[in-house]
């Protein structure tokens, strides 16, 4: 399918942070290079998740794209604005809604919203027409004349998802939205996301370590790790380059039994996070591990198992990522 010019495109992008000195000149923390060269396409209506663990690089991707973070090489094209030569162009391209909202602590809900239309160049007018109809849409009503930073974590979440839906942006950019929100928060985050696609081919890149989450609201998925993208598809297709496997789960009472042999042998091929081992087996080779660990000895030691077909966790541990920062809820 011919799909013309991306809304966003990143090519070779490299950022690296330099080392911090410690006392005395010692080196207390390297170099760390958070983007080491990231190419991607983001098509217009499209839902595009940056899906990896803790410190994998997606924040530092992200504000490399809303013009905060200048990178040491690369090119990022927005609506086919080059970002790295006018950073200063994004506040009129993109809607960005970041991990933290600081700047607008002090402010009511009502009066961070308003205020953020209008330094998006909205009359005061249709600022606060604006306002009313985003609070209203997001079920913020009752919170209006709140400050910010008198909100529950969740809450001041969607009062700042407001605040990045203001001024209707073509390209919205929102790190880990949902996060600390409630089921019915997060419904009301994805209906506006969605409502905005369909009315106007909004465009949304999306930072998240919920596997669940992506593969529920995602288009397409880049797989992020240690500054790279490691695979890019939609949810399906990633999931279909493991799907003659699927993931067996033993959770031990206490040690593993490596006395019994067929315990022993699955050792090697297990991701092992305490007394929790993960193996992605072929389904006959499942269906043998869990006939062992059923029986015997080794059944005594055995707290609980699961069998589950592929998830994106599966293809993220397929592609070599680390599993420990993913988030399964
Ligand atoms: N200002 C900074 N100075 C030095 N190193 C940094 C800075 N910001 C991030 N890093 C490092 O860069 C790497 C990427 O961090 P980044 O915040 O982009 O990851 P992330 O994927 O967004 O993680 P998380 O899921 O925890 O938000 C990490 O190793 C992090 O420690």
């Amino acid at each position: 399918m011919e799909r013309g010019v991306p809304v966003c495109a990143v090519r070779d992008l490299v950022k690296t942070y330099p080392a911090m000195r410690g006392r005395r000149g010692a080196a207390q923390a390297p170099a760390v290079r958070a983007s080491d060269g990231i190419t991607l396409d983001v098509h217009r209506g499209e839902i595009f998740g940056l899906l990896g663990p803790n410190g994998a690089g997606k924040s530092t991707l992200v504000r490399q794209l809303t013009g905060l973070l200048r990178p040491d090489s690369g090119g990022i094209s927005v609506l086919g604005h080059d970002l790295v030569r006018h950073p200063e162009r994004a506040a009129r391209l993109l809607g960005y809604l970041g991990q933290e909202s600081t700047a607008l602590d002090e402010m009511t809900v009502a009066l961070a919203v308003e205020t953020t239309g209008r330094l998006r160049g909205l009359g005061a007018r249709e600022a606060r027409a604006e306002r009313d109809a985003v609070i209203d849409e997001l079920g913020l009503a009752d919170l209006t004349g709140r400050a910010l930073k008198k909100l529950s974590g969740g809450q001041r979440r969607l009062a700042c998802f407001a605040t990045a839906l203001i001024g209707e942006r073509p390209l919205l950019v929102l790190d880990e939205p949902t996060t600390g929100m409630d089921p019915v928060a997060r419904r009301a985050v994805w209906a506006a996301v969605d409502r905005r696609r369909a009315e106007r081919g909004v465009t949304v890149v999306l930072v998240t370590h919920n596997v669940l989450e992506a593969e529920s609201v995602l288009d397409r998925v880049a797989v992020i790790d240690r500054g790279r993208v490691i695979a890019c598809d939609t949810p399906g297709g990633l999931k279909e380059m493991v799907s003659d496997e699927v993931r067996l789960e033993l959770v031990w009472r206490d040690r593993p039994p490596l006395d019994v042999p067929e315990v022993a042998a699955l050792e090697a091929a297990a991701h092992v996070s305490g007394r929790r081992w993960t193996l992605r087996l072929p389904a006959d080779r499942a269906r043998s591990a869990v006939a062992a660990v059923t029986a015997g000895p080794a059944f005594a030691a055995l707290d609980d198992f699961t069998l589950a077909t592929p998830s994106l966790e599966d293809v993220y541990l397929a592609l070599g990522g680390r599993a420990e920062g993913l988030v399964k809820a």
